[in-house]
């Protein structure tokens, strides 16, 4: 039995079976699936859990009520790791009333065609379950439209649903004092980027409307319950949704036999010695762009380069791209390109179309275009790629 305080239960569950969150995000250290419980006149449920993961969630629930029922189960987000288990808690605890907001109930009759025993709040209600005093805080399209947030006043505890969520499963601690952190602060920008990254004006939002709130344990439906790291956590949080970056660039490049591999390696090189130090490289038919994505809401230059592919672009690089312009940053980020060809080339010119039409970061450099291998004048153009990229950067210092 977990207790994170006065009466207020851990029951989540962890899944270390999942290649991939969503069937695209590489989950190598797991996830968990969060759900707590509050024991008071009235029992209520916050959230549930995938429902694969049913019976040690069942398990975990009557660890700490036994027989009693529960009278409640909060809904702050439909997603279905989240939702997926409420068919089989009713069916558990057929009295159970379901508190929730008009957008989640179309939903939850979409998903499980559960229209009965509801209790709609909406933004700002009150929900006494004895002493513990909920208070209902809407955050539409953080992710989803029908989001939000329940707060409990009595101990000062946010249930934020995916909002302040980490990948990665917990290892026997649940509280961040209880865990050495370390391993989470990446997997939160990498959570935070792929899955809400699209959505930094309604994080905004939602973390205005908890201004000047007092909080003393923020428990989402992932990663570790946060009491000592909140304002860490927040600020993480505020930084990302904003779109700011540090100093940094992140290098990605497609490669087939190595020549526009060798025109990364220069570039690199040459921003090096100009003086950034923070310079990440990725090949992106090696590493998931899951990662990339992590790194390019943490630094503010890109420098992206393939070889012309068919007449095109060379595939996983067209992935990136796309996965990029989904994510809708604003803010200032700057690119910079390069390219390869043997008789005719098209990567280049592809590259500057998706930055054109869809990223619109500021353009930075001259594009290289090479044809088939490095030699004295594509080097030297590839050194000034990266050198005008470094001096681009250090203008902001
Ligand atoms: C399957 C395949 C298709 C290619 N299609 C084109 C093309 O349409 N136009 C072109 O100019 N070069 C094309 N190339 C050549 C490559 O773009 C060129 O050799 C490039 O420099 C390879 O870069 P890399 O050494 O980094 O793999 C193609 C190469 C391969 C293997």
């Amino acid at each position: 039995m977990i207790e994170i305080k006065d009466n207020i239960y851990y029951v989540g569950v962890n899944d270390r079976n999942k290649e991939l969150f969503e069937g695209l995000w590489p989950l190598p250290n797991g996830v968990s699936y969060n759900s707590y419980l509050i024991v008071d006149e009235k029992v209520c449920l916050v959230d549930t859990v995938e429902v694969d993961f049913f019976m040690p969630y069942i398990k975990n629930i009557k660890e700490v009520i036994g027989n009693r029922k529960i009278d409640y189960l909060v809904i702050n987000h439909m997603e279905p790791d989240h939702s997926g288990a409420i068919e089989l808690i009713r069916k558990y605890y057929p009295e159970i009333k379901i508190v929730a907001n008009k957008k989640t109930f179309g939903m939850i009759e979409g998903f499980y065609g559960i229209t009965t025993n509801e209790v709609e709040v909406k933004n700002g209600s009150k929900l006494s379950l004895g002493r513990h005093e909920l208070n209902f805080v809407l955050t539409p399209m953080v992710h989803w439209p029908e989001t939000m947030v329940t707060l409990d006043t009595t101990s000062n505890v946010l249930f934020s649903g995916d909002a302040f969520g980490c990948f990665g499963a917990l290892n026997g601690g649940i509280i961040d004092s209880d865990i050495n952190c370390d391993t989470f602060w990446l997997e939160m920008v990498r959570y935070y980027s792929n899955i809400v990254g699209k959505y930094g004006v309604p994080v905004q939002n939602a973390l205005k409307k908890l201004e000047g709130v007092q909080l003393d344990y923020i428990c989402s439906t992932h990663g570790p319950v946060w009491h000592e790291h909140i304002s860490k956590v927040i600020d993480i949080y505020d930084r990302l949704s904003r779109y700011e970056t540090e100093e940094g660039i992140v290098i990605c490049y497609g490669t087939m036999y190595g020549n526009t591999e060798r025109m990364a390696e220069v570039i690199a090189r040459a921003a090096s010695q100009a003086g950034i130090k923070n310079i990440v490289m990725y090949n992106v038919s090696k590493t998931h762009h899951s990662y990339i994505l992590r790194d390019i809401f943490r630094y503010r230059a890109l420098i992206v380069g393939a070889p012309t592919y068919n007449a095109g672009l060379y595939h996983e690089m067209e992935v990136l791209l796309s996965e990029i312009a989904g994510k809708d940053i604003k803010n200032r980020h700057y690119i910079g390109w390069f390219g390869s060809y043997a008789w005719a080339g098209k990567a280049v010119e592809r590259i500057h179309h998706w930055n054109e039409t869809k990223l619109k970061f500021e353009a930075v450099g001259t594009p290289v275009e090479m044809k088939q291998s490095l030699k004295e004048d594509s080097y030297a153009q590839c050194e000034a790629l990266g050198r005008a990229m470094a001096e681009r950067l250090k203008q902001d210092r």
